[in-house]
């Protein structure tokens, strides 16, 4: 064994360390919420480099989202696997196809479209069609829906009496825009998001060079989230991939939260079909959650198809990671729910809640407030700001898109470059003050969430071992940025359960758990119904220690009861 690859199993348990030993092939794992499946397939990578099994170069860990792909290399870069690429599909797509583009079309690779919105409504005009503002975003999500699942503009129409209807929108027309939206983009040589796949798959089936060069780059492929896969995506993975196997996915069936955009989770539960020679493992030892947020959790998924039995660890002897729950000043208590008379009434009582949680010591950063839908944190920001919480909406704006945040890091660059040899959180500080940053924390809440993001810099730079130099913090500072790495800011998490898939907080409350908001009116077959549950169980289980699960009975004139997941999940008033 070569270095300290051996050091890497130690922060595993057995069943964790048996898929980092299963470095080559096909290999599934089936994980459930909290069990460690980013932990075990980081380790299983920096396994893998360690021993020598991989060539980090090699190696491409894909996932879904650029805050996954940031948390991911993050996490490699600590582990030591620095070489290895953690990418979104559509992004390691866009760097082939545009690497490609010259090569075998000639010239620069179209451009990509920021949204299909305008496109759509410029084609809808050209028809002298008149729609409103949601039935175009309808329509965009019905193109989305159609390449992901890898269907003609002629095969989707066969598709369509399954389809849901769309207002003002009959049948015939519905396909005029799919193709003048198409032609629409030929004549301005643009191409949408989901065409970056299309045509980089293309491509690859045809161009046998193309398909050699990127099966040169890339040996040994991890998925994540591999639940939430699209035919589309499947489809170019299996061209990345060719003749060989050596291909691990790891995934949630009961955490398929995208069916409405094309992702199934049949791609998971069939791997073993795919590959005969695939080895599956199953995780199931939560140690994220205290037992009754980990029993309530099984309830909520008792008998669903591909749900796992999880098996609560915390409170087991020698397990958990660091201090007790209790020394962040987070009590455990068991789930719990509380019924308001309006949204506003829910907010109040969510905002005095996580003042008194502060006041007793938990930091704001260990709190999320959860919602289905984004239209749902206003109520909440507002009360929040009463009470001087400082927040951070979650998919608002990335932390290092932030001016304020890239004009402090370009100050720490230049400092480092110039050369200073003073204390580094002097110096920190002194370039933060230049950005408009002061030891006083301000009063209004987005003149606080500048401070407190700008503050959390000089946190990091507190947080460097003793001694480090201004020039290897500002290199820290650029890998980080790089991987999208993004600092604790002390502030209160909003975010939409969508967004927060894949993190977890020790303090969670989920609000508007109102029949019809969560789960939300449109969703009225079973199937919406059950990816309805599944965003419930993904809200439920980001809890560590407090799950607070609340509801409202009235708004805009409608009288509302409490969500079938709160009596599903066995949670009381
Ligand atoms: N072997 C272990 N020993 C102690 N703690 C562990 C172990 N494995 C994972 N954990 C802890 O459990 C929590 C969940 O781990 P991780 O974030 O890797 O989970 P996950 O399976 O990716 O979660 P999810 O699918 O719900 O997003 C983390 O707090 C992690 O530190």
């Amino acid at each position: 064994m070569t270095g300290d690859a051996g050091g890497i199993l130690d922060a595993l348990d057995p069943d964790q360390r048996q898929i980092a030993e299963a470095l080559r092939g096909p290999v599934s794992v089936l994980a459930g919420a909290g069990t460690g499946k980013t932990r075990a397939i980081t380790h299983r990578i920096a396994y893998g480099v360690k021993t020598g099994a991989y060539d980090p170069q090699r190696v491409l860990a894909v996932t879904f989202t650029r805050k996954a792909a940031g948390e991911l290399q993050g996490r490699l870069r600590e582990l030591g696997a620095d070489g290895v690429r953690a990418r979104t599909f559509h992004g390691a797509a866009l760097a082939q196809l545009s690497h490609f583009w010259p090569q075998f079309v000639g010239g620069d690779a179209p451009q990509v479209l920021p949204g299909k919105v305008a496109a759509i409504s410029q084609t809808v005009e050209s028809m002298g069609l008149r729609l409103g503002a949601e039935t175009l975003r309808d329509i965009a999500a019905e193109i989305e829906w159609r390449k992901v699942s890898l269907l003609s503009i002629d095969a989707y129409a066969q598709h369509l009496p399954l389809r849901p209807a769309l207002a003002g929108v009959d049948s015939e027309k519905l396909i005029d825009i799919h193709d003048g939206y198409t032609k629409l983009l030929e004549e301005r040589k643009q191409i949408d998001f989901e065409d970056v796949l299309v045509l980089l798959s293309g491509m690859l089936e045809v161009e046998p060079r193309a398909a050699l060069q990127v099966r040169e780059q890339y040996r040994f492929f991890t998925v994540d989230e591999f639940q939430d896969v699209s035919p589309l995506q499947h489809h170019l993975l299996k061209l990345w991939l060719g003749a060989r196997d050596d291909l691990c996915v790891v995934g949630d069936a009961s955490q398929t939260i995208y069916s409405f955009a094309g992702a199934s989770s049949s791609f998971l539960l069939r791997f073993g079909a795919e590959y005969p020679n695939a080895r599956e493992f199953r995780l199931e030892r939560n140690y994220r959650s205290t037992p009754p947020i980990v029993l309530g959790a099984n309830k909520l998924m008792r008998d669903k198809p591909g749900a796992l039995q999880l098996s609560p660890m915390r409170g087991v002897e020698g397990t958990g990671d660091g201090a007790p729950a209790s020394a962040r000043g987070v009590t455990p208590t068991p789930p719990q729910f509380s019924w308001f008379q309006t949204e506003q009434d829910e907010a109040r009582a969510v905002a005095q809640a996580i003042r008194m949680a502060r006041a007793s010591g938990t930091p704001a950063s260990d709190i999320a407030v959860l919602y289905r839908t984004n239209a749902q944190s206003a109520r909440i920001e507002e009360a929040l700001a009463s009470e001087g919480i400082p927040i951070r909406v979650h998919g608002a704006q990335r932390f290092y898109d932030r001016a304020d945040v890239r004009r402090a890091i370009l100050l720490i660059r230049g400092q480092a470059k110039a050369g200073d040899d003073r204390p580094l959180f002097q110096i920190v500080s002194d370039m933060l003050r230049e950005v408009g940053w002061s030891a006083k924390p301000p009063e209004g809440s987005a003149e606080r969430e500048r401070w407190e993001a700008l503050n959390s810099i000089l946190s990091l730079a507190d947080e460097m071992p003793a001694g480090t130099t201004i020039v290897k913090f500002s290199e820290e500072l650029l890998a980080r940025q790089r991987s999208q790495h993004e600092p604790k800011v002390e502030a209160v998490t909003l975010s939409a359960v969508h967004a927060a898939k894949g993190l977890e907080w020790p303090l969670v409350h989920v609000v508007g758990l109102s029949e019809g908001i969560f789960p939300i009116s449109h969703a009225q077959t079973e199937q919406a119904i059950e990816e309805e549950r599944r965003l419930a169980y993904v809200a439920f289980t980001r809890a560590r220690d407090v799950l607070l699960l609340s509801g409202f009975a009235s708004a805009a004139r409608v009288s509302r009861v409490p969500s079938r997941f709160v009596a599903e999940a066995g949670v009381g008033h």
